[in-house]
């Protein structure tokens, strides 16, 4: 696996910007040509065809985009006489229609690293350049999706696999999606990256020592934590095992932390190298 390092801040970037003109047509063209190929690609296939193809491929679709690991997972599998509805519209059409490739920009971290500003700084940049983004912030999920868990660690398990789970589907839908939760555990990172395509996963570790992340502490967690007033937080009395083998490690350098537009610098240079901001 490629890892890339990003150099320190005081580079000199280009700051983020509002969309030029160009990037404004560019963006039209796209939408509209997307949807001048899928209309024709149905109008070109039989539906005879496009049904016999959906009963064939019950076994195979079920496998790559369903959960043939869904065992390896925290939870088993409690639903029986289940069928894969494979539809005559797939991701390919999907990626065609937006011109991008659908992925998962995995963000894990301390608190504090600076998870949310990357993935807010990488959307925008991204969806200046045309592209569909969603951002899955561990933060705001334990609004609504999970809101029943804690902060133990079964709990924790089961908040990385259903973002896990909902990100390999913004990903199938052809989004580029930006999930950025502390998932401190690698087992469970790990078994997000499986869900996928190889290659669609891409962790994005925030290297940021944990004296930084206190010393920003935005919302004074972690002085709650060291008063003992919040307990098990991430870095403090609760485990951050950082990645191994990641895709992508953004450093501090020093004493200086790259800045966001440095890191979205990063980040958006792999995605086009590696092909996801073309269909
Ligand atoms: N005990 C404990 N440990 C760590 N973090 C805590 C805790 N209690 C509350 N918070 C706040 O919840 C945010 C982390 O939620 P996540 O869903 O990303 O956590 S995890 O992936 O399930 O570990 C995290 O937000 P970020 O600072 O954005 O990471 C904290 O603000
Ligand atoms: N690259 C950076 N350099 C300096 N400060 C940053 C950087 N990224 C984020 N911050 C600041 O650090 C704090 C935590 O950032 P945040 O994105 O909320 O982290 P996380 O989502 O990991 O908890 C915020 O006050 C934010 O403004």
């Amino acid at each position: 696996m490629e890892k890339v390092v990003a150099v320190s801040a005081g580079a000199t970037r280009p700051a983020i910007c509002s969309p030029s003109l160009a990037e404004v047509d560019f963006r039209t063209s796209v939408k509209m040509s997307g949807f001048f190929n899928v209309s024709r690609l149905r109008s070109l296939q039989p539906i005879k065809a496009l049904e016999e193809s959906a009963t064939a491929s019950v076994v195979q679709e079920s496998a790559a985009i369903s959960g043939n690991n869904l065992c390896q997972n925290s939870t088993v599998a409690k639903s029986t006489n289940i069928l894969w509805h494979k539809n005559s519209v797939d991701k390919r059409d999907r990626q065609q229609l937006l011109q991008q490739k659908g992925c998962v920009i995995w963000i894990t971290g301390l608190s504090g690293s600076g998870k949310s500003t990357l993935a807010c700084a990488l959307s925008q940049a991204l969806h200046w350049r045309g592209k569909l983004t969603y951002i899955l912030d561990g933060d705001n999920c334990r609004h609504g999706l999970n809101r029943d868990l804690s902060f133990k660690a079964e709990d924790r398990v089961e908040n990385i696999r259903r973002i896990g789970e909902v990100a390999k589907l913004f990903a199938d839908a052809g989004v580029i999606c930006i999930a950025c939760l502390i998932s401190p555990y690698r087992k469970d990172r790990d078994a997000c990256r499986s869900m996928l395509p190889e290659g669609d996963f891409i962790e994005v570790f925030m290297d940021v020592p944990l004296q930084v992340c206190e010393a920003r502490d935005p919302k004074g967690l972690y002085k709650l934590a060291r008063e003992g007033k919040v307990k098990g937080f991430t870095g403090i009395d609760d485990p951050y095992e950082p990645p191994l083998n990641c895709e992508i490690v953004l450093k501090q350098m020093g004493d200086d932390c790259p800045s966001p537009a440095d890191m979205v610098e990063t980040v958006v240079s792999y995605l086009d190298e590696n092909g996801f901001l073309r269909a």
